[in-house]
C-alpha cells in the first residue's frame, strides 16, 4: 500500500475521530489520570526542593515534608499504573468495537467482496491491531503533551518568571524539532507498515494454497520470495528505528539545553547567596517532569502514522455500514415464498458490461427452477441477488410480491438456505458444523437434519459419530461427505427458499446420484432455485431456465 491520497487521508482522519468520539469516556480517563500524575509530581518536587534546601543549610523542613514527599511518590506510582491500565483499556475497547464492525461488514459483503482472503484477514487482524497505539498512547500523549508542560511552566513561572520563560521557549521549540525529523519518521513508519502487511498477506495466501505449492515443487522459490519480503521488512524497521532515534535525539538536545540554562541561572546556589534556594531547586527539579509528556508524545508519534495508514485501508470497508442497516426487518419468516424477477439487470464492473440484463422469471413454492447455461451466463449472480449480497441496478425482485430491496440484506438471507459448490467445514465437530445453520436448534433437530442429508450414513461408522472433529476445509471427509454436511445445514435451516449453486459440481456420478436423492427431499415443498451444469441434476427437475450472457432464453424455457 502506498501513502494514502488526500481523500483517503481525510476518510482515515474521520474514522479515527469518530471512533475517539464514541469512546470519549474511556479516552478521557488516561488524560485525567495523567494530569493528576503531573500535579502530584509538582507537589512532590515542591517538598523535595524544601528538603534539599534544608540539607544545603536553607530552611527548616523535617520529617513532615519527607513523609509528604514519600506519600506523593507512592501516589505518583499508583497514578502511573492506573494511567497505563486506563490507556490499555481505551485501546482495547476501540479495537474491539472496530473489529466487530469490520467483521460484521465482511460477513455482510460475503462473496460480493472482491478482496482476497489474506487481505481480509489483514484488515480485521493487523490493521485494527495497528490502531491500538493511536487510542492507547497517541491520543492521551498528544493532549498531555500540550497540557502537562503548560501546567509545569506556569508553576515554575510562579516561582521564578525567567525560568518559566525558558521552559515556555523550549516547549515551543520541541514541535519544530519534531516536525523536522517527524516527517521522515512518518514516511518510514508508513513504509514499514506496508512491508509488514505485504509479508503477512503473502504468508496467509501461500499457507492456504500450500498443497498447490508442494504439488508444483515451488517450495524453494516461495521460501525465497517470503525471505525477500521479510528482508524488506527488516530494512524498513531499521529505517524507522533510525529516524525515531533522530527524533528522540532532537528532544534530548533541547532538554539538555534547558537544564544548562537553568543551571546557569541558578548557578550561585551552591556557593551561597541565592535569594530563593527553594524556588531555584524547584525549577531545576521540574525539568525532567516538563519533558516527560513531550517524550511520551514523541514516542507515540509513529503510532499516529501507522494508525492513519491502517484507518485509510479500513475506512472504505466501514463506510458501507449504513447500507447493511438500511431496510425493513421481517416480522416472521413466511412458510412459503414466491420469487419474482422482473426485468432485472446487474453490473459489477461497468467496464465489463452487465452480468444480468432484463431477466424475468417466477419461481413458486413446491417448484424447483433450474438455471442452466454456459459459464459466465449469470447463474450465480441470480443467487447472489437473492441472498442480498448484491442489489440489482434495474428492474425488480420480489418475495411474495414485496420488493426485495425494501428488506435489509441480512433479512433476505433469513429466507433462504444455500448449498454451494464446495462446502466449507470449520475445524469443529460434524455436529457443530451442522448446527452453524441454526445455533439454537435442538439435539433432535440436528440429528434429524443429519439423517435427512444422509450424514449419519458415514458418521455412524466414525468412532466419534457426529462428535468427530473435522479439520479446516473439511480435512478428513471426502467431497461428497462434506456436501452432505452442507445439505444437513440446509435441512436444519428449514427456510422456505432453497438456493443451490452447482451442489454436485465436484462429485463422481455415483456420489452425485446419492446426493440427488437428498436434494430432491430438500427441495420438496419449498421454492428451489438451482444453478447447474449437471445434466443429471437437470434431468431430475422439469423446469429449466436457459441463460446466456446474462439473459434468459425464453425459447429454451422448458417445463412451463
Ligand atoms: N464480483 C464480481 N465482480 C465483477 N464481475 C463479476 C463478479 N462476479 C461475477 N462477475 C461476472 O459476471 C458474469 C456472470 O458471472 P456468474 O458467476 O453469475 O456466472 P455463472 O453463470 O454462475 O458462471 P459459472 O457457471 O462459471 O459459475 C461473468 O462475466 C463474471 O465474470
Amino acid at each position: 500500500m502506498s501513502q494514502p491520497l488526500p481523500a483517503e487521508a481525510a476518510r482515515a482522519r474521520a474514522l479515527l475521530s469518530a471512533t475517539a468520539r464514541q469512546g470519549r469516556g474511556r479516552m478521557a480517563r488516561p488524560v485525567l489520570l495523567g494530569l493528576a500524575s503531573i500535579a502530584c509530581g509538582l507537589a512532590q518536587a515542591w517538598f523535595m526542593a524544601h528538603l534539599l534546601a534544608t540539607l544545603l543549610g536553607h530552611g527548616d523542613s523535617g520529617w513532615a515534608e519527607m513523609g509528604a514527599a514519600a506519600a506523593l511518590a507512592l501516589l505518583g506510582i499508583a497514578l502511573g499504573v492506573a494511567q497505563e491500565h486506563a490507556q490499555a483499556d481505551a485501546g482495547a475497547a476501540a479495537r474491539a468495537g472496530l473489529r466487530r464492525r469490520a467483521f460484521a461488514r465482511l460477513l455482510a459483503l460475503g462473496p460480493a467482496d472482491p478482496r482476497p482472503a489474506g487481505e481480509r484477514a489483514a484488515l480485521v487482524v493487523d490493521r485494527i491491531e495497528a490502531l491500538d497505539g493511536y487510542f492507547a498512547r497517541w491520543l492521551p500523549a498528544a493532549i498531555l503533551a500540550a497540557a502537562g508542560p503548560l501546567l509545569i511552566a506556569l508553576a515554575v513561572a510562579s516561582e521564578d518568571p525567567l525560568s518559566g520563560v525558558i521552559l515556555f521557549a523550549a516547549g515551543a521549540m520541541v514541535p519544530v524539532g519534531m516536525a523536522l525529523t517527524g516527517i521522515g519518521a512518518a514516511l518510514a513508519s508508513r513504509r514499514q507498515f506496508d512491508a509488514l502487511q505485504a509479508l503477512s498477506g503473502r504468508f496467509l495466501d501461500r499457507m492456504r494454497g500450500l498443497p498447490q505449492i508442494v504439488l508444483f515443487g515451488r517450495q524453494e522459490s516461495e521460501a525465497q520470495a517470503l525471505g525477500a519480503a521479510a528482508d524488506e521488512l527488516r530494512t524498513r524497521t531499521m529505517r524507522v528505528l533510525r529516524v525515531a532515534f533522530l527524533s528522540g535525539l532532537s528532544l534530548e538536545v533541547i532538554a539538555a539545553a534547558v537544564l544548562g540554562c537553568l543551571a546557569w541561572r541558578h548557578g550561585h546556589l551552591l556557593v551561597g547567596g541565592h535569594p530563593d534556594p527553594q524556588a531555584a531547586l524547584f525549577c531545576l527539579l521540574m525539568v525532567p517532569g516538563f519533558f516527560a509528556p513531550l517524550r511520551a508524545f514523541s514516542a507515540a508519534y509513529h503510532e499516529r502514522m501507522s494508525a492513519h495508514g491502517a484507518a485509510a485501508a479500513l475506512a472504505p470497508l466501514l463506510e458501507g455500514e449504513e447500507a447493511d442497516e438500511a431496510g425493513l426487518l421481517l416480522a416472521e419468516i413466511p412458510p412459503s415464498v414466491v420469487v419474482t424477477f422482473e426485468h432485472v439487470s446487474l453490473t459489477y464492473d461497468p467496464s465489463r458490461g452487465p452480468a444480468l440484463r432484463d431477466l424475468s422469471f417466477r419461481a413458486l413454492p413446491g417448484e424447483a427452477l433450474v438455471l442452466a447455461g454456459p459459464s459466465g451466463a449469470g447463474k450465480s449472480s441470480v443467487l447472489r441477488l437473492l441472498m442480498g449480497f448484491n442489489r440489482p441496478d434495474g428492474g425488480r425482485i420480489a418475495f411474495n410480491g414485496r420488493d426485495a430491496t425494501s428488506l435489509r440484506p441480512s433479512e433476505l438471507r433469513r429466507l433462504s438456505a444455500y448449498v454451494g459448490q464446495k462446502a466449507h467445514l470449520f475445524r469443529d465437530t460434524i455436529r457443530n458444523n451442522i448446527a452453524l445453520a441454526r445455533p439454537d436448534a435442538t439435539e433432535a433437530e440436528i440429528l434429524a437434519a443429519a439423517r435427512a442429508a444422509h450424514v449419519t450414513d458415514f458418521s455412524d461408522k466414525l468412532p466419534g459419530g457426529l462428535d468427530t472433529m473435522v479439520g479446516e476445509g473439511g480435512y478428513g471427509l471426502s467431497g461428497g461427505q462434506a456436501q452432505r454436511v452442507a445439505m444437513a445445514r440446509a435441512f436444519l435451516r428449514n427456510a422456505p427458499l432453497v438456493l443451490l449453486d452447482e451442489p454436485t459440481a465436484h462429485l463422481d456420478p455415483g456420489t452425485e446420484a446419492e446426493l440427488l436423492e437428498s436434494l430432491r427431499r430438500l427441495c420438496a415443498g419449498r421454492t428451489a432455485i438451482i444453478a447447474t451444469h449437471s445434466s443429471a441434476l437437470r434431468a431430475r427437475f422439469t423446469r429449466v431456465l436457459e441463460m446466456a450472457d446474462g439473459r434468459a432464453n425464453p425459447a429454451r424455457m422448458a417445463g412451463e
